[in-house]
């Protein structure tokens, strides 16, 4: 990945080093920045949790996690040893003021003040404020230092302005770097580049050409060892919150006036001040929830998430399709459907633009709309689908085609993961790709009067097996409206 910044040795300590993040985004992620000469020597990466490990079997671990989350073309035995002589463990409990703090001040106060320093809070939200207190408390929080937020910030409105006062209480709001991995994935930064470097789309992209938006995020996995973080919050939380109501503001928002981190921020949080609050009629109509149940998918035997969590009830959903609406002059009228779900058909996640039909046509058969199709992952790239004329019939038969451009062979590279730009943002200092707390409060807004809906079980919660695309009730928010899910598109 170019990067034309150079980068100055720096610290980067890992609160939550032994967790499920660190070990398969976060260290791979330091490791390809690593390949690609950004860590000068003298960069240290510290990581630190609860669990007693000296820092030989925290490389060790490191290492392990390395050979099995890098792809193996990227395996070099003699760089990955390189690597983590670069990486160092403290155990610390990091909500404990009495706790071994002595380690990590002698460690890094035997450095040089100015050197940046990036606190990366890797655990669950709710120990952020107690690790900030005692960070500031044991004067390690220098003005070089920022600090990383992993989302979802809080479970609530109330719970996540309590963490980020708590964090805001130590350091400027520019020090804080609220990190919401699908703003680090090409495919949702080149939304800007195709709606604001391409006036063939921005000329169309409203209410008056377009006639639904589908967002997706699905996975085929379901909630593995992540059960007892994931009950407690449910894909609303997990998934909608945050990522999916951060590529509908960069699908949906007015241009900013400039690439300036506020200035897009700007833009981004009136799309979200603008998104239509869900009354519980709403909740009725416009909400699916979902949970999945055993099936066998291509010969294999996937369990439900009860027998996954291994209790016997749990209202916690594993699936959630949103009609959303914007009350902007550009969006009135065009519905945005929002859906993620666990254990689903496919890995993927996708935007559909569908363009209305045309009032008019010169042909015996109506054209089919024209359709958008931007692959966010796997396979990142964007495709228009066209009509032409078939050229096996007659001059007035029409046939549906597309022109594609898939991302990785048009420019012969590595797609990055996501958190391999954003990592590096944080230690540049640059908050572009960062969300900012207004955000979090507007999204939360939104959010909860569905939680509560959902809580209230004004909508019930449907089940549907592994391996299918969710219940049947995700088709039917759609079909209401005359609409469909686009699901085979190349
Ligand atoms: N995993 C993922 O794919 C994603 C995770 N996230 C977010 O990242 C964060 C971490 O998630 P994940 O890695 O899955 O969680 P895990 O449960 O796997 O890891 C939690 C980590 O926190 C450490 N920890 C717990 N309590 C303390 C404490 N008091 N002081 C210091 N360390 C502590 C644990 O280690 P120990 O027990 O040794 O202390 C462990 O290293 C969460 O906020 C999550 O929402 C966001 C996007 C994706
Ligand atoms: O933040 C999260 O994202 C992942 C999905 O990320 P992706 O980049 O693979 O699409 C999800 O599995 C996880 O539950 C959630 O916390």
């Amino acid at each position: 990945m170019e990067n034309p910044h150079t980068y100055s040795p720096f610290d980067f300590i890992i609160f939550g080093a032994t967790g499920d993040l660190t070990t398969r985004k976060l260290l791979p992620a330091l490791y390809y920045r690593y390949l690609d000469g950004q860590l000068p020597s003298n960069t240290r990466i510290i990581g630190t949790a609860r669990s007693p490990l000296t820092d030989e079997d925290f490389r060790k671990r490191a290492q392990d996690g390395l050979n099995q989350f890098v792809q193996e073309e990227d395996h070099s035995p003699e760089k990955i040893e390189d690597f983590i002589k670069l990486i160092y463990y403290i155990s610390l409990d990091g909500a404990d003021p009495n706790g071994k703090w002595a380690d990590i001040e002698k460690l890094l106060n035997s450095d040089k003040a100015n050197t940046v320093r990036i606190f990366y809070f890797a655990t669950a939200p709710r120990l952020y404020g107690d690790i900030c207190d005692n960070l500031s408390n044991k004067k390690l929080l220098t003005k070089t230092t920022r600090v990383v937020l992993e989302k979802p910030i809080g479970t609530s409105l109330a719970t996540a302005e309590e963490i980020n006062s708590r964090v805001g209480k130590h350091l400027p709001e520019n020090h804080i770097f609220r990190i919401d991995h699908y703003l680090g994935k090409e495919t949702v930064q080149n939304i800007l580049a195709l709606r604001f470097a391409n006036p063939v789309f921005e000329r169309l992209w409203s209410s008056d050409s377009i006639d639904y938006v589908e967002i997706t995020a699905a996975e085929t996995v379901g909630v593995g060892k992540r059960g007892g973080y994931y009950d407690g919050a449910g894909a609303l939380r997990d998934m909608v919150q945050n990522h999916l109501l951060q590529v509908l503001c960069m699908v949906a928002m007015d241009p900013p006036i400039s690439l300036n981190a506020d200035d897009l921020r700007n833009e981004k949080l009136k799309v979200l001040r603008s998104l239509k609050p869900m009354t519980d009629e709403m909740i009725k109509t416009d909400t699916v929830r979902g949970q999945y149940t055993a099936n066998t998918v291509n010969g294999e035997q996937m369990v439900s998430y009860l027998e996954e969590l291994k209790k016997d009830k749990s209202n916690t959903e594993t699936f959630v399709a949103i009609k959303a609406q914007i009350n902007t002059s550009r969006w009135t009228g065009v519905p945005f459907y929002l859906r993620t779900g666990k254990r689903l058909a496919e890995k993927t996640s996708e935007i559909i633009i569908q363009f209305k039909k045309s009032a008019w046509s010169l042909f015996p058969t109506a054209p089919q709309p024209n359709r958008l199709h931007i692959r966010i992952q796997p396979d990142e790239g964007v495709s228009l689908s066209m009509q032409v004329k078939d050229p096996s019939k007659s001059h007035t038969s029409l046939r549906s085609t597309f022109i594609d451009i898939a991302f990785s062979p048009a420019f012969h590279i590595r797609y990055p993961d996501s958190y391999e730009g954003l990592l590096m943002d944080a230690v540049k200092g640059d908050p572009l790709l960062f969300i900012r707390r207004d955000e979090v409060d507007a999204a939360w807004k939104w959010i909860e009067p569905i939680l509560d809906g959902w809580a209230r079980d004004v909508i019930p919660l449907s089940q549907y097996k592994s391996g299918s695309w969710g219940p049947q009730a995700s088709q039917q928010l759609l079909a209401k409206d005359g609409h469909i899910w686009h699901e085979d598109m190349p």
